[in-house]
């Protein structure tokens, strides 16, 4: 049975096997992410991608994360997955955005850093051109990975902001954390990794529906 969804939209980010879509569905969250980067523990190919999208129950928006990808990459990607979204966590430049949300006619979601006031106007530039922005923290220097390292950054700098396009938080949440975020922030939207899971790439069940409930 899927639980009823929450109020606050939530996305669970990085499921690799089909016993975690099912869990996230029970729990609730609104959007399901597959992550397209080879050097992640939760990285998938196409043909497990394939498989877990088409058994995400209706309603449930399947999202697809890569990280700077090339154009045939991502075409292979359309036409083997099927999605409802594209997350672009790399450094793609704005035009790049645009003209990957024309090209392949799915809404996109770009991912912003955010470490300190002066990442914030990069939210405004890409509002404009992105369909969602994801307001994550930055990934530290040197990091293996650009994002899903399980740190937040200081929430109370996005406090009050609005941006002209439905946002998600997103960094370091936890069932334990994330009703203090949302009550900071104001977000309606918010996406978790790491803090659902029991080790790099494995999803706990239990504790990705503590998050939704935490969510509210
Ligand atoms: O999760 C990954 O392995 C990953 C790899 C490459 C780019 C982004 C990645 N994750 C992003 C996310 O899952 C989330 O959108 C976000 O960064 C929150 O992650 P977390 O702090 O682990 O909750």
């Amino acid at each position: 049975m899927t639980a009823a969804m929450s109020d606050i939209r939530v996305k669970i980010c990085g499921l690799r096997d089909r016993a975690a879509v099912e869990a996230a569905a029970r729990a609730g969250a609104a959007y399901v992410g597959f992550v397209f980067f080879p050097r992640s523990p939760r990285s998938v190919d196409l043909a497990q991608a394939a498989e877990l999208a088409a058994g995400v129950p209706v309603g449930m928006a399947r999202v697809a994360l890569t990280v700077d990808a090339e154009d045939a990459a991502l075409e292979a990607l359309v036409e083997t997955v099927p999605l409802d979204m594209l997350q672009l966590h790399g450094n793609e430049p704005p035009d790049r955005v645009a003209r990957l949300r024309a090209r392949f006619g799915l809404p996109v979601m770009k991912a912003v850093g955010v470490a300190d006031e002066a990442d914030l106007p990069a939210l405004q530039e890409y509002a404009r051109v992105a369909d969602q922005v994801l307001v994550d923290a930055k990934a530290p220097k040197g990091a293996v990975l650009p994002g899903g390292n399980g740190l937040s950054f200081d929430w109370r700098m996005i406090a009050g902001r609005r941006w002209p396009v439905p946002w998600m938080l997103a960094g370091g949440l936890t069932p334990e954390n994330v009703a203090e975020a949302i009550r900071l922030t104001g977000a309606r939207q918010v996406d978790v990794s790491s803090g659902v899971e029991s080790a790099p790439g494995v999803k706990d069940a239990v504790r990705m529906a503590r998050f939704v409930k935490a969510a509210g």
